[in-house]
């Protein structure tokens, strides 16, 4: 019986495995120490690599014809330090792909008032192309009014509320960061989506709920290039049990909730695909050192995974990376917004 049971997978895996071979180099493999299963681990760093090159490419085009530099302003409110963390990768990423940037920096102190003029000036500034307000901003400003101050045509996060809504409705917008993340990694690996379970831990405006618009969209539509998944979203109100049965019939899973652990090898089926998201920071116990840690028990789902991501180098690097995509995007003044 488990002779049978472990040629059945091994077949079932290993047929995936040659398919989707030839179509991406972004990924490692994860050996089984207990099964003949391979999971490939997606190089997220790799993957934004590429991207920001692309983006480099466009950019030396245009400043070889004389064009003007596409410049991004990042406005810091306060201290956060990983907020400054991510701020400071944007920046770099930027300065590599000759995007030039400017990082202004504000007290925590700053009243609202202060913010939205400086959003205003940058605003009607010919020189800035895209304009990204580093959130959670301070809890004395209401963070709604702040991205709504952004003009949607530089908005290159996509928070402004004529983004949320044009995305929406399958109008072009310029798409979140991370969102856009998920899907280019799904895109870019070669990830069946169309009719697939998806299942979508969290549901934050920025990330979850936008990941489960993108998943469960009508992908023939040429706006904003949706999945045709059947979509779950599950948030702190679903019941654990309720989770697991989701995941357990899931043929991707995307998990965006901050809550280490959250998923674990015996909630998921064979050869699911799983896309971590989350962030936490924790003190390694065994070295004493700061790391950061998803939500996915790697170890335990990469037994099963047919694909998954790590944290860090997973989704993080390719939010940077999209980032500066939009950048690009608002520069041409891709997203005609009076259609
Ligand atoms: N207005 C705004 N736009 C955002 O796009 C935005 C934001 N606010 N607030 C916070 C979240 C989070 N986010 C990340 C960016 C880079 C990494 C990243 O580079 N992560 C690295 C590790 C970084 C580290 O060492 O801490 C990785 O996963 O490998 C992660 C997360 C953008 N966000």
């Amino acid at each position: 019986m488990a002779v049978t049971l472990q040629l059945v997978n091994y077949v079932k895996v290993t047929g995936n495995y040659c398919y989707r071979r030839a179509l991406h180099q972004n990924v490692a493999r994860f050996h089984s120490s207990r099964r003949n299963l391979v999971a490939q681990i997606i190089d997220g760093r790799a993957i934004a690599q590429t991207i920001k090159d692309e983006v480099k490419a466009q950019v030396e085009k245009i400043v070889s014809s004389a064009g003007r530099r596409p410049h991004l302003c990042v406005i810091l409110v306060g201290d956060d330090p990983a907020s400054a963390v991510y701020v400071k990768n944007k920046i770099e990423s930027a300065n590599y792909t000759g995007i030039s940037s400017d990082n202004i920096k504000l007290p925590n102190n700053s009243t609202q008032k202060e913010v939205v003029d400086i959003i205003k000036a940058l605003n009607t500034n010919a020189d800035v192309d895209g304009i990204l307000v580093q959130l959670p901003i301070a809890g004395h400003m209401d963070e709604r009014t702040i991205c709504n101050t952004v003009v949607p045509h530089k908005d290159v996060d996509g928070f402004h509320v004529l983004n949320a809504g044009r995305f929406m409705v399958d109008q072009k917008a310029f798409m979140p960061a991370t969102p856009a993340g998920v899907m280019e990694i799904i895109r870019r690996v070669g990830i069946k989506t169309r009719g697939q379970n998806a299942v979508v831990c969290g549901r934050s405006k920025n990330v979850g709920l936008p990941i489960a618009m993108l998943l469960h969209a009508d992908g023939n539509h040429d706006s904003n290039a949706g999945g045709d998944a059947t979509t779950t979203i599950c948030h702190r109100n679903t019941p654990h049990d309720q989770l697991r049965r989701l995941t357990e019939t899931a043929d991707l899973i995307v998990s965006a909730t901050g809550v280490r652990n959250l998923i674990t090898g015996d909630m998921v089926k064979e050869g699911v695909a799983v896309i971590d998201v989350g962030i936490t920071r924790i003190v390694d116990p065994k070295s004493g050192k700061a790391r950061l840690v998803g939500d996915v028990d790697f170890e335990s789902v990469a037994e099963k995974a047919s694909f998954i991501t790590p944290v860090p180098g997973g989704v993080g690097p390719v939010t940077v990376a999209m980032l500066l995509q939009n950048t690009l995007k608002a520069y041409k003044r891709e997203i005609d917004f009076y259609v």
